[in-house]
């Protein structure tokens, strides 16, 4: 990296690029996620005595994973959240079951999500209609398997009878939570958009221009299945200032992103309860995602009041906590190798170091 660069970024900012810290980084994300989920595993007895409390424990644990995530977002890479919504909705955010409808183009929607669950306190309860692949991701995918999330093969056939039974059983979760689902099925591309398209042309539904044709079973049967559990559908829509696209390496790398969200509350009793006409409901709900993206691209900004909820230290104190817990003793370690006296290994530890510090720019 060129010098004059360095000295503009700051002290701060050309550590936050550098492969040692990410090292780290990824070393307290994983050791401390193997630790929890060894946790999430011993309250596996008490889901028969006491399931509630099982639960509520697995939350914490759930959270203490997630926001290690959420603080490399909000801290470590200093991303900017703003919100679009009105006022009244706001006093009613975390404190209610909520669908949240997301559209999904970027790589970090989901973790730009878990940033609005940690501001209005559902980060460790937050649920979400995934493609199983992901309950095999060791750290992540293993925590969700206790926070009851519910999988999808994407075969709706496969699926019926797995999806509802996972969805009756929130039905009684001790925790407020928001149950996200990227109704488009995938993220967007080009391609995918093409093809979408086509179908939508075949369905004689209107085309879009920011979206996929919305999948409509998973909703409805959400719907179905978590009335009188929820009280309303989130729709919200997700962009980031300049065009720009993040990534998670980006946000790795200190990079700032500003995100723009934009969410309307909408009582369930207001959804159809009949299955087609609920289809039509969210094709209708996308032609209208479809306008705010519009006026998002021409203005620079969603309409309605902003309304902006503040970060809170939570996910900042947890991450230091197993820092602290886990550097130190690798430190330890390291000054060990350094002090043993055999050449090889000081040589070999000397190395291990500088390959750390090395700027691979
Ligand atoms: C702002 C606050 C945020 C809060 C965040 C809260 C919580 C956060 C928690 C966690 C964060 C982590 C996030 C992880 C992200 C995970 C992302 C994913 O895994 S996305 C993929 C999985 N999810 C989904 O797919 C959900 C949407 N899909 C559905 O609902 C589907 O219906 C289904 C239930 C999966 C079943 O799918 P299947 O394809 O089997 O059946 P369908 O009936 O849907 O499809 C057949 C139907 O579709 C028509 N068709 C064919 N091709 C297309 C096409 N390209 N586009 C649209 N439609 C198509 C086809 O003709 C059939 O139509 P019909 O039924 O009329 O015959
Ligand atoms: C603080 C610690 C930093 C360490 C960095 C480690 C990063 C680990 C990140 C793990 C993230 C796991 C969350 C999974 C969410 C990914 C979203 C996703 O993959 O969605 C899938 C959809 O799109 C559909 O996919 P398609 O198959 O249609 O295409």
């Amino acid at each position: 990296m060129a010098p004059h660069i360095k000295t503009k970024m700051g002290v701060l900012g050309i550590l936050k690029t550098q492969l040692l810290c990410h090292l780290i980084i990824c070393y307290v994300f994983l050791v401390s996620g193997i630790l929890i989920n060894l946790l999430q595993l011993c309250t596996l007895p008490l889901w028969a005595i006491n399931k509630q409390l099982a639960r509520k424990i697995n939350c914490r644990l759930g959270y203490s994973i997630a926001s290690q995530l959420v603080a490399l977002l909000e801290w470590w890479s200093g991303t900017a959240c703003t919100l679009y919504t009105d006022p009244e909705s706001y006093q009613l955010y975390g404190k209610e079951n909520a669908i949240v409808v997301l559209n999904h183009n970027f790589e970090i929607d989901f973790l730009t999500g878990w940033t609005f669950c940690e501001r209005f306190g559902v980060l460790g309860s937050s649920k979400v209609l995934a493609k199983k692949e992901l309950s095999f991701v060791p750290v992540i995918g293993w925590m969700w398997y206790f926070l009851e999330i519910v999988f999808c093969k994407r075969k709706w056939e496969e699926d019926r009878k797995t999806v509802v039974q996972s969805l009756q059983n929130l039905r009684d979760y001790p925790e407020n939570f928001w149950f996200l689902l990227h109704c488009e099925g995938t993220r967007f591309t080009e391609k995918k958009h093409k093809i979408s398209m086509e179908v939508a042309e075949k369905k004689g539904l209107p085309k879009l221009k920011y979206h996929l044709l919305p999948r409509t079973k998973g909703f409805c049967v959400t719907v179905e299945n978590l009335r009188g559990t929820v009280a309303a559908v989130y729709d919200s829509t997700l962009n980031f200032r300049n065009n720009e696209m993040p990534t998670l390496l980006g946000v790795l790398n200190g990079k700032k992103y500003h995100a723009d969200l934009y969410v309307r509350r909408i009582p369930l009793h207001s959804i159809p309860e009949d299955e087609s006409e609920c289809a039509q409901w969210l094709h209708k709900l996308y032609q209208e995602k479809d306008e705010f993206q519009e006026h998002y691209r021409q203005n620079g900004c969603f309409p309605g009041p902003v309304t902006s909820p503040p970060r809170r230290p939570w996910s900042l104190l947890n991450w230091l906590f197993w820092v602290c817990v886990l550097v130190y003793p690798i430190c330890m370690f390291l000054l060990q190798m350094l002090l043993s006296g055999s050449t090889v290994t000081v040589l070999f530890t000397l190395l291990f170091c500088l390959a750390g510090i090395w700027d691979v720019d």
